[in-house]
């Protein structure tokens, strides 16, 4: 009995096919990556298990992904605003440098005998004016064009509107107008108190037609003292100082510098 219990044949030795030492012997050999990927399709991992959660990540995710879209505008916007830019445009001896030394006058009680580049001049608790002279070029027009505020477009009542005048006008369209205030200096020549009417009405109406209907235009009645009259320019001075001005867009989408009066500067070094 005992010599065939030693004939039975062995037990064989049965593979693990389940368990932690099995997986092992599977995966001997190949890459350990292959192992974490297999562990990240664990679909279970990643299911949504809060509502409120999931929208939370997915509106910083989007929040991030927005802030990557956009550069941050850093507002560079001093305390202090700039002060605006009230361009005298003109013809020669049409009164340009007279109603500049009567508006200096009017806000700051200082009399200006030359005038020599653009002049800044406090007009309220928070508004500063720089006045400046456009002579009658092209290219001082349509640099003036390009970064003032205000125009004051003066007109010789006994003369008329000149060429230059529709043509400054013309540049100004092509730069986002500025707002344009017409003067009208001169008005003492015309005797004749008939024909002066029809002519503020003439040129009124064309001044209308050329900007806009219902355009400001101010009249100086004439020279006292080689002044205008007092009340007249404090009245446009008020005006200036409380009038809204909106941001030009040309201004607003480049830098610039704006050289003045160069052939005073060519001559003075000659
Ligand atoms: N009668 C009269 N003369 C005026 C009037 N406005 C200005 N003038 C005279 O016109 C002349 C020219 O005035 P300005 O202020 O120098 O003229 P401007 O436009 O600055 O001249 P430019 O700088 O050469 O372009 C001066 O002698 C003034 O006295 C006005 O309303 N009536």
């Amino acid at each position: 009995m005992e010599d065939s219990g030693a004939m039975e044949k062995k037990k064989e030795h049965r593979k693990r096919k389940s368990g932690v030492k099995a997986e092992k012997k599977k995966n001997k050999g190949k890459p350990k990556g292959d192992e974490m990927a297999e562990r990240q399709k664990n679909p279970k991992a990643f299911a949504i298990n809060s509502a409120q959660r999931a929208e939370r990540k997915f509106r910083r995710k989007e929040d991030l992904t927005a802030k990557k879209q956009h550069i941050p505008l850093v507002d560079q916007t001093p305390e202090e605003p700039p002060p605006f830019l009230i361009a005298v445009v003109g013809p020669p001896k049409v009164g340009k440098s007279t109603l500049i030394r009567n508006l200096i006058k009017s806000f700051t009680k200082t009399n200006v005998t030359e005038i020599k580049g653009p002049i800044t001049i406090v007009t309220s608790k928070k508004r500063r004016i720089t006045l400046i002279e456009c002579n009658n070029d092209v290219n001082c027009m349509i640099d003036i064009a390009k970064c003032a505020d205000l125009v004051l477009l003066m007109c010789d009542a006994s003369f008329g509107f000149e060429m230059e005048v529709f043509e400054f006008l013309n540049i100004c369209q092509v730069h986002g107008m500025p707002k344009i205030m017409g003067v009208l200096t001169h008005l003492d020549v015309i005797r004749n108190a008939k024909t002066l009417k029809k002519r503020k009405k003439e040129l009124k109406h064309r001044f209308w037609t050329e900007v806009y209907n219902g355009a400001k235009l101010f009249y100086l009645s004439g020279l006292l003292h080689g002044e205008y009259l007092r009340n007249e320019i404090k009245n446009l001075g008020r005006f200036i100082s409380v009038m809204k001005l909106r941001p030009l867009s040309w201004r607003g989408a480049h830098s610039y510098i704006l050289a003045d009066r160069m052939e005073d500067i060519t001559s003075r070094s000659s």
